[in-house]
């Protein structure tokens, strides 16, 4: 995609990014009638911002060109349609439901666009700390704050593991990872909600690595997609254990296994610490 191409469509996510934060920060001590999806709780909010994406999405750009990804919608809409298209919007209108619920202020809306399997436009809002993070491909990260010019940010330039900070879910942990948290050489570890809130305190220098292990249940495209272009812009790394890049819009939108977003000063490093740990932890 061309880059002044691509700088339009970013100037309409992120007017949509901020409405859905605006949206959000009005409902946020409403009755969210909470109910049990069966992949964890959804409120009135994750809906009403689920449909104000598409609905504004839809209206700026239509359905023809592009297919559509979000965390409320996927389980209705045909799989051909996403898969067979080149152009797909990844949507979480609401990252960190679990803390919105509890009022942490710990949570994001999150916009992507995927060209084939891989981001290359990304805005996460997050609402509670009034700042909006975007990037495209090639183009670096920007913050901005309302009415304000938004401002370049970069990942920190610590480079030593005993100098770093890791940042974990607050409620997606099982075992294991707290095994593999524990065990990791690092200065600090925080724990904090949503993905893009942990990438943005990535971005603003309070941490430094991200890890993320399945268990019975896995993150989805939606919860990495643009948390993940937005790091990557701003210098960071986002992988597999293994090293590899993380393939969206698959069949199967769960991404399994093991994950690191870091600073990527010393992301290999990190990698392997966290293969050589978990095998620790697995051995009988
Ligand atoms: N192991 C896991 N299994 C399922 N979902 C996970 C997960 N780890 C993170 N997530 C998803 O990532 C988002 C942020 O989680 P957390 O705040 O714990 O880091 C949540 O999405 P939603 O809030 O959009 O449903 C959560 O469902
Ligand atoms: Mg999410």
């Amino acid at each position: 995609m061309h880059a002044a191409e691509l700088q339009e469509l970013l100037t309409i996510a992120r007017s949509i990014g901020w409405g859905a934060a605006d949206i959000l920060l009005n409902v946020q001590h409403l009755d969210l009638n909470v109910q049990d999806s069966g992949d964890g709780p959804v409120t009135a909010a994750d809906t009403a911002v689920d449909a104000y994406i598409l609905n504004n999405l839809h209206a700026s750009l239509g359905r023809r060109e592009f297919a559509y990804l979000t965390e409320e919608t996927y389980k209705t809409q045909p799989l051909e349609e996403r898969l067979s298209k080149p152009l797909v919007w990844v949507i979480d209108p609401l990252d960190g439901t679990k803390d919105f619920i509890k009022g942490t202020g710990e949570y994001a809306v999150h916009i992507a666009l995927l060209e084939d399997d891989r981001p290359v436009l990304a805005v996460v809002a997050c609402p509670a700390a009034g700042t909006l993070y975007f990037a495209t491909l090639g183009g670096g990260t920007f913050v901005e704050r309302q009415h304000e010019t938004p401002v370049p940010i970069h990942v920190s330039q610590r480079k030593q593991l005993a100098e770093l900070t890791i940042v974990a879910s607050r409620s997606h942990r099982d075992e294991r990872l707290n095994q593999l948290l524990q065990r990791f050489p690092v200065q600090q570890q925080r724990s904090r909600g949503s993905v893009g809130g942990k990438i943005a305190a990535i971005l603003e220098q309070q941490a430094d690595i991200y890890l993320s292990l399945s268990g019975t249940s896995a993150p989805k495209d939606w919860d990495l997609a643009a948390p993940e272009l937005i790091l990557t812009e701003a210098g960071g790394r986002f992988t597999h254990f293994d090293g590899s890049l993380l393939h969206y819009n698959q069949e199967d939108v769960s991404q399994w296994g093991g994950l690191v977003a870091s600073n990527g000063h010393c992301h290999d490093q990190l990698c392997a610490e966290a293969v050589r740990l978990l095998a620790a932890i697995d051995a009988p």
